[in-house]
């Protein structure tokens, strides 16, 4: 310790310099309190560091403080730095990178410790690292060591001033309170950028797990509405169709026709050429029907060979022509197989339900109305298959 620097405390200490010793406890107070109102959200650490590098040089008659992080290789780097100067003329400050091994000179030696390092006079004390030029060293020199909350080291805390034996035991009890509160602000810091990280992660994770399912569950929904052979909707589909069919027709007088279609002799198909070649036929035919059914019309395969479609805002006489259509289409088709082609034939029944025929409280429900185009569809088969008949006239179109 100096002269003046002795001379100082015992004024301070005696009760002569009671006034000065006021203003370094107001001084040391309110570099306490900058540092306990620093915002520990700032997205870099390194911000958060010189600001409360900042807060305790503008109260201290330091004259430049910086700091050291550890890093995992067991390496201390200077990451910020400031001087009264600096912070005077509101020069941002220029850190000259350094870096020391844990253990190695006055820094690495206060990481290792785990204890403030004192330099009283570098020009003469060994445990400093005398970098630089002989002119250009500092004459005294604090390392303070920075933990978390559990005692894991965070970095150096280095605070120096030209002057050898500068510092008094103030200055280190001062800078054993500002490192403590220094390593609460970073762990903090540390903490919450770690919980955000883990919400924005654990977020993104489930934001792709609600898509998934999502995904899944348009997959089995549209499964449970399609046929997975033929690609049709199907019966399920059908019956949730025809609900608002029969409201279109109930409030709008709509007129609909229902047919059901069946493949004639499909079994004799299957049974000559294989359960593989019927699947490709069925594929076949449901492509046809496809072609030849509007896109606001129903068309689903039913069960088995046997498909059905509503032609909607379709009266009777042209829900006959379209199915005679479709019929016709039907045996136009080829398909090859053991160097023979095979053709088939469509059996149609139609049950047709005109808008200004019937009044609905007389309408049959819907599986009434499937019986009835089933019934015209037997008579179709009973009649030579290969033809369109239309419930309650049970004549046959056969040409
Ligand atoms: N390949 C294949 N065959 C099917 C499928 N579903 C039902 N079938 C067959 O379709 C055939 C229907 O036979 P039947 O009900 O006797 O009718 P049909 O032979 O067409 O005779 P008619 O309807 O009286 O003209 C049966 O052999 C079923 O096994 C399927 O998904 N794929």
């Amino acid at each position: 310790m100096n002269q003046q620097s002795a001379d100082n405390q015992d004024a301070k200490l005696t009760g002569f310099g009671v006034q000065d010793l006021l203003i370094d406890l107001v001084n040391a107070l309110s570099a306490v309190k900058q540092l306990s109102e620093i915002d520990y959200q700032v997205d870099d650490e390194k911000a958060l560091i010189r600001q409360a590098l900042a807060s305790l040089i503008q109260y201290q008659d330091m004259e430049r403080c910086s700091f050291f992080i550890v890093d995992s290789d067991g390496f201390l780097s200077n990451v910020a730095g400031i001087s009264i100067l600096e912070l005077a003329n509101s020069e941002a400050s220029v850190t000259t990178p350094l870096r020391f091994k844990v253990g190695e000179g006055l820094i690495g030696a206060a990481a290792a410790s785990g204890v403030l390092q004192h330099c009283q006079n570098c020009h003469e004390d060994r445990r400093f690292e005398k970098s630089g030029k002989p002119d250009q060293l500092p004459g005294s020199v604090i390392s303070v060591p920075v933990f978390t909350f559990n005692r894991t080291l965070i970095g150096v805390l280095n605070v120096s001033h030209p002057q050898a034996n500068y510092f008094s035991e103030w200055h280190i009890r001062l800078l054993e309170v500002y490192k403590n509160i220094l390593g609460q602000l970073i762990t903090t810091r540390r903490l919450v950028q770690q919980m955000e990280q883990q919400i924005a992660f654990r977020t993104a994770e489930l934001e792709s797990l609600v898509a998934e399912t999502n995904q899944l569950k348009d997959h089995f929904a549209s499964m449970s509405m399609h046929d997975q052979l033929t690609g049709l909707h199907n019966r399920r589909f059908f019956y949730d169709q025809v609900e608002v069919v029969i409201a279109h027709h109930k409030r709008y007088k709509n007129s609909f026709c229902l047919l059901v279609m069946d493949i004639d002799h499909f079994k004799v198909i299957n049974d000559r050429f294989g359960h593989l070649f019927g699947d490709q036929v069925l594929t076949g035919v449901a492509n046809a029907l496809k072609r030849q059914v509007r896109n606001t019309d129903i068309l689903v395969r039913f069960g088995g060979e046997e498909f059905v479609a509503i032609f909607t805002n379709t009266r009777c006489d042209n829900g006959r022509t379209f199915a005679e259509r479709i019929r016709q289409e039907i045996k136009t088709l080829e398909w090859f197989v053991d160097n023979e082609v095979v053709n088939l034939t469509l059996s149609i029944g139609l049950y047709c339900l005109n808008g200004d025929l019937l009044q609905s409280e007389q309408m049959p429900d819907i599986d009434q109305m499937i019986n009835y185009a089933d019934a015209a569809l037997y008579q179709a088969k009973a009649g030579g298959r290969d033809q369109t008949v239309v419930f309650g006239e049970f004549r046959s179109d056969r040409n």
